[in-house]
């Protein structure tokens, strides 16, 4: 039995166009990408706060944050929902995991968008097949332009400097397993719309600010 077949999409009478017009902006999302501790929640959490004191509707999605929720693993189901639902819902860091994070992510991030918010978005996000079918996923409730992917280039050295929750202590002691830069690949976006040098002693603001004018720039806001 397909049951595809028996879901109808429902066109909604507010659409859009009239939601965008009641906010004033088009909705867009700006997707940061890099290792763990490259500096994109705290660049993303920059920007939000520059855009929301310029008056922007905006909202900002974190992977730590996500994966408290929407994303938890098993362990944090468990309890509520059982073993085996846990199990079948619950996401780790293994590459279908991480495939299933995003799409989960894009989706939501896309009806964001649809509902015209400047939508942040702050994940690892290692692998270029996912983060370009989030691409498409956005363009295709939108316009091509409305997805804007950051690459947060942090060298990983940087980024096992800083260290800050002891996560690549842990991987390489081997307590923890697939972790990106380590024991698992980061694919660097080819074609990012935005690169930014996360580890050439910039400030955050003036990062956060690089990403502001590129959108200024190119018309997004
Ligand atoms: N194995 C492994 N690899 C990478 N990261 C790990 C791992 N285990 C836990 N963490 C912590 O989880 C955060 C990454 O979650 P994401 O949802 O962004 O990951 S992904 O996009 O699905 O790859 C990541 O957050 P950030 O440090 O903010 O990037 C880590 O704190
Ligand atoms: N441009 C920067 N210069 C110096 N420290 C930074 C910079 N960007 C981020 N940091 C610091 O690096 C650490 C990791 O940043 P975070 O935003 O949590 O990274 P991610 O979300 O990519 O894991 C934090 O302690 C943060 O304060």
């Amino acid at each position: 039995m397909d049951v595809s077949k028996d879901i109808v999409w429902h066109q909604h009478s507010v659409d859009r166009q009239r939601r965008e017009r009641q906010l004033g902006q088009q909705g867009c999302v700006i997707w940061f990408t890099g290792l763990s501790g490259c500096g994109k929640s705290t660049i993303a959490n920059a920007l939000d706060a520059m855009l929301v004191a310029e008056g922007r509707a905006t909202t900002l999605l974190d992977g730590d944050n996500v994966r408290h929720g929407l994303c938890a693993p098993p362990a944090v189901l468990q309890p509520e929902h059982g073993a085996e639902f846990a199990e079948r819902f619950g996401l780790g860091f293994g590459a279908v995991d991480r495939e299933e994070n995003i799409r989960r992510i894009g989706n939501v991030a896309a009806l964001m968008a649809s509902a015209g918010l400047i939508t942040l978005t702050a994940f690892v996000s290692p692998y270029r097949r996912d983060r370009d079918r989030v691409r498409k996923i956005v363009a295709e409730a939108g316009r091509a332009s409305d997805f804007v992917e950051v690459f947060v280039d942090t060298p990983l050295e940087v980024c096992e400097a800083r260290d800050p929750k002891g996560l690549y202590k842990k991987a390489r002691a081997g307590e923890i397993k697939h972790f990106t830069g380590i024991s698992d690949p980061y694919e660097s976006p080819a074609s990012p719309e935005i690169r930014l040098d996360g580890g050439a002693g910039k400030s955050v603001e003036a990062l956060a600010g690089e990403v502001r004018e590129w959108l200024v720039g190119n018309g997004v806001f």
